[in-house]
Parts: structure tokens; C-alpha cells; sequence
């Protein structure tokens, strides 16, 4: 049997799989945590692969291996390849302002020129999660070490160069799906806009990874022979793993909530809701991301000091639309609607909605209110939506999956729990083995389906509330 390995470098943890390459079975695993916050030392990430490695059996006998990660952060390198300081990572806000005087900058001084301009360049509009306004906060905050940065690259990119024998810095590589969320790399005309990396950053202008080709041998695994693929960032990895095909939504409810799309063309959303990336197919992945998912879940049962099962418990056990409790979950700022600033908001407690089962029926609701909205944006710029997949680690919550069709207003398909990122990365890595043009069909999950009575009464009254919190 010829093995091959796929990596998830996410937000909160590094998971590695290891797959038959002809069939795709699951052989063994592994797993590690990353550490909290939003600036993280990415040696971490490299020490926790390796822990998740180790878990997994080790990868001696894989023939090819490709990583996939949470996309955008900030990962700056020195002249020798030494890291120059902790990478900002996609949740980090500090570059919000960063985001809004890129924008008027690219307008003149207009920002609907502005968001314009930043739509036709690169398919989206900055805001704070995007690499490009990290750099303009480095340029800005920091100078010294906007200084000492000879070349920028994202985690995903960062942790394959570090796997691999030849690393230098003109071996770093990248792919379209994780280039296109960088806010210099176009995915429509799939060239960088250096011109913009360079307004980012004042005026310096390091290097940046070659962005290969969906299934190219990029290089090989240090002290052994496994070939490395480029990897690509999670979301495109996630529809790699889920073969999602046109016509496919995937909801992923990780720590971002992800509403994504595979498309033939490329999308440029003025308003910036829905941000134009690439997947890892050479297709496109119009994308619709908020800060505030999984962990919301995780809030919500630490405060009622339960566990998961018994926030689902306490949550179906409580009426549809929590008789008018609505939690608003910005509880880290928010970037779709963009809000940075913002926090969570409690409506409509009353003393019949005092109750753990109201709280947690009313966290899960506005979770799935803010996706709702996500789908709704994804379909306005003319996505069509046949199947609507969910994953992600909150996905697991019997509450998620029953509520989610009301409040979509559509049948939800859930596959069973797994790492459908670090699958992506290993479905990726089998083609880059095979050589062949497509990806190599692997057998897919059974999905089952949960569908319910259109739940409109929920969102009319979240969409009542949500625009009043704090932090505007
Ligand atoms: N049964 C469950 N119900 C709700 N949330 C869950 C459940 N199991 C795991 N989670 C949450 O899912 C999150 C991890 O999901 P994952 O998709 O792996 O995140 P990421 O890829 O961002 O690291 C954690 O916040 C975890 O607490
Ligand atoms: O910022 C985005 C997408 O634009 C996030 O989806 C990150 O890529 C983090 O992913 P998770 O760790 O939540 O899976």
C-alpha cells in the first residue's frame, strides 16, 4: 500500500493524517495543540506537527505529504530565513485601521472608489484578517522589523519550507488557494500585485513565495524522500477533502465560521463580504468568513459549566428562537459584518429566558444566524447553491446540525466527523504522486441529512438586533 500524509495547520491545533493513496482509508492519525492568542511563534506550529506526527505513527513510510493551514497570517522572515517576530495570525484585529487607510489610499481618499479598486485588483476588499494590512501595521508600528523582513509567507507556507531539504529563501512556495487570501495575489488574472505588497509595506518590497501549480512536486521531506505538494490554505484544502463540486456550499464551523463555494470564475464583491479566493483545483472559492464560531460554543458551555452534549441537550430542550433571547456572538470583534471592535450583545432577557437551556439555544442561533447571512451573500454574487455541507469541530453538536436547515432555510448534509483539512492536504499530496491531471477519486463519506421547517422568525428577529452592539 503507498501512504501518503496530510496536514492540517489550523487555528488551534495541528492534525495529521495518513491515507491509502490509491484508495484514500484513513490508516492513522495524529494531533496537537497550538497555542492560545493571536500572535504565535510559528516554531510552535512546526513543534506541534511534529508531536502530531509522532502521534500518527511517524511518516517514514509516506511517499508524499502536503499541508494545508488557516490562512492569511503574517509569517516574516530575515535574510537568513530566521523569523523576525511572531506571526499575526488571521484573528488578530490590530490591523483594522491598517485595513480602512489601505482603502481610502487606493480610492484617493474615496472609499467606495477605494473598495473598487481593491475589488478589480484582487478580488477583495482589505480587512484586518488579510496579510496585506498586517504588513502596513508592521511598516507602521514597527519599522525596524518591516526593515529586517526579506521575504513574507503564510503559516501553511511557512511549516512546508520548513519540512522540506532545500530552504532557502527562493525555495518558498505557495499555492493560488492561499496566495489569493494574502490581498496581493489576484485570483482572477493569478499574478501577484507586488505594486500593493509594496503600498503595504511603505515601500519595501521582500520577496514572496512562488505560487505553484495545483499538483506540483515542490520538493521533497528533509532526511527522507517523500515528495512535499504545495498544501493551500484550509478552506481550499477542506473542498479538496470533501471533493466539493459546484453547487456545493461548505459551512465549517471551526474557529472562523466559513461559508465557501467552488466556482468556475472568479468573484470581486465590492462590499467585501464575500472575498474572492482560489481553491486548490484551479477553480475559485468565494468565501464568506466570521471570527466568532466554534469557540462561541466553547464560551457558552464554560459560562453554564457544561459540556458540549449538554449545551446540544440544554439547546433543543428550549423553544425555537429562545422566546426572544438573541446573543449577538462578536465575543472577539467581528469581520463579516467588519466590526473589529465589537463585542457580543445580549437581547430580549427577560426572567422566562433566564434559563441555561434559553442561553444555550440562543448561542447556537446566532451562530448559525451569522452563517445564514454568509450564505445569503454567497448566493448574491450568483453562486448556486445545490448541497450545503457541514464540518468543522462544532459541526459534531447534535443541536448545530438539527437547527442549522431551519435557520439556512435548506437541508444541511453533515459527513461524519473527521479532518476533512488535513484529508484535502492528502488527497492533495496523492495527486501530486500520481502525476496525473486530476485529483485521484477517493471514496467519500456518506452524508446524512438533517432538514426542518424554515426557522425565518429567528433570523427577522437576530437581524433586528444584530446591528446594535458595542464597538462600531
Ligand atoms: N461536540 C462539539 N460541539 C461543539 N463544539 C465542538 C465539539 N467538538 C469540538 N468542538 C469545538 O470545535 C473547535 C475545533 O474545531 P476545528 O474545526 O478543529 O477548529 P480549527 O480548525 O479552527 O482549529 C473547538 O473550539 C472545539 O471546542
Ligand atoms: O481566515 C479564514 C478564512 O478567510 C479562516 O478560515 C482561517 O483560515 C482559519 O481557519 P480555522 O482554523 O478556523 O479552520
Amino acid at each position: 500500500m503507498t501512504l501518503v500524509a496530510g496536514v492540517d495547520t489550523s487555528t488551534q491545533a495541528c492534525k495529521v493524517v495518513v491515507r491509502d493513496a490509491a484508495t484514500g482509508e484513513l490508516v492513522r492519525s495524529g494531533r496537537a495543540a497550538h497555542p492560545a492568542g493571536t500572535e504565535v511563534a510559528p516554531q510552535a506550529w512546526e513543534d506541534a506537527f511534529r508531536a502530531a506526527a509522532d502521534q500518527a505513527g511517524g511518516l517514514d513510510d509516506v511517499a508524499a505529504l502536503a499541508v494545508g493551514g488557516q490562512q492569511h497570517g503574517m509569517v516574516c522572515l530575515d535574510a537568513d530565513g530566521e523569523v523576525v517576530r511572531d506571526a499575526l495570525l488571521w484573528n488578530d484585529v490590530r490591523s483594522a485601521p491598517a485595513a480602512a487607510e489601505l482603502i481610502r489610499e487606493l480610492g484617493d481618499g474615496d472609499e467606495a472608489a477605494g473598495r473598487r479598486a481593491w475589488a478589480d485588483a484582487v478580488g477583495l476588499v482589505p480587512v484586518a484578517s488579510f496579510t496585506a494590512t498586517k504588513l502596513r501595521w508592521l511598516a507602521d508600528a514597527e519599522p525596524a522589523n518591516a526593515d529586517r523582513t526579506a521575504a513574507v509567507c503564510l503559516p501553511h507556507d511557512w511549516l512546508t519550507w520548513r519540512l522540506s531539504a532545500d530552504r532557502d529563501l527562493g525555495t518558498l512556495v505557495t499555492d493560488r488557494g492561499d496566495a489569493s487570501g494574502t490581498a496581493y495575489w489576484s485570483a482572477r488574472t493569478g499574478e501577484y500585485r507586488l505594486d500593493l505588497l509594496e503600498r503595504a509595506m511603505r515601500g519595501r518590497r521582500p520577496a514572496v513565495p512562488r505560487v505553484a501549480g495545483p499538483a506540483e512536486r515542490v520538493g521533497t521531506l528533509a532526511g527522507g524522500t517523500a515528495l512535499l505538494g504545495p498544501g493551500t490554505g484550509d478552506n481550499a484544502a477542506a473542498a479538496l477533502g470533501l471533493a466539493a463540486r459546484p453547487g456545493d456550499v461548505v459551512v465549517s464551523i471551526g474557529t472562523s465560521g466559513v461559508v465557501s463555494a467552488v466556482t468556475p470564475t472568479a468573484v470581486a464583491d465590492v462590499t467585501g463580504t464575500v472575498a474572492g479566493f482560489a481553491d486548490a483545483t484551479g477553480n475559485h472559492l468565494p468565501l464568506v468568513a466570521t471570527m466568532n464560531a466554534a469557540r462561541v460554543l466553547d464560551a457558552a458551555a464554560a459560562l453554564l459549566g457544561v459540556d458540549h452534549a449538554t449545551l446540544s441537550d440544554l439547546a433543543l430542550s428550549a423553544p425555537s428562537g429562545a422566546d426572544g433571547l438573541v446573543l449577538v456572538p462578536y465575543l472577539e470583534g467581528e469581520r463579516t459584518p467588519n466590526l473589529p471592535n465589537a463585542t457580543g450583545s445580549v437581547h430580549g432577557l427577560t426572567l422566562r429566558s433566564s434559563t441555561p437551556a434559553h442561553w444555550a439555544r440562543a448561542t447556537i442561533e446566532g451562530l448559525l444566524c451569522g452563517l445564514a447571512d454568509g450564505i445569503e451573500a454567497v448566493v448574491a454574487q450568483g453562486v448556486t447553491v445545490e448541497r450545503v455541507l457541514l464540518v468543522g469541530g462544532a459541526a459534531r453538536s447534535p443541536a448545530v446540525q438539527q437547527l442549522a436547515p431551519g435557520i439556512f432555510g435548506r437541508p444541511v448534509l453533515v459527513p461524519p466527523p473527521g479532518e476533512y483539512v488535513a484529508d484535502g492536504a492528502a488527497r492533495q499530496a496523492a495527486w501530486v504522486l500520481s502525476g496525473a491531471g486530476t485529483a485521484p477519486e477517493w471514496a467519500q463519506p456518506g452524508l446524512q441529512e438533517f432538514d426542518a421547517a424554515p426557522a425565518a422568525h429567528v433570523r427577522e428577529r437576530y437581524a433586528e438586533v444584530r446591528g446594535r452592539t458595542d464597538g462600531q
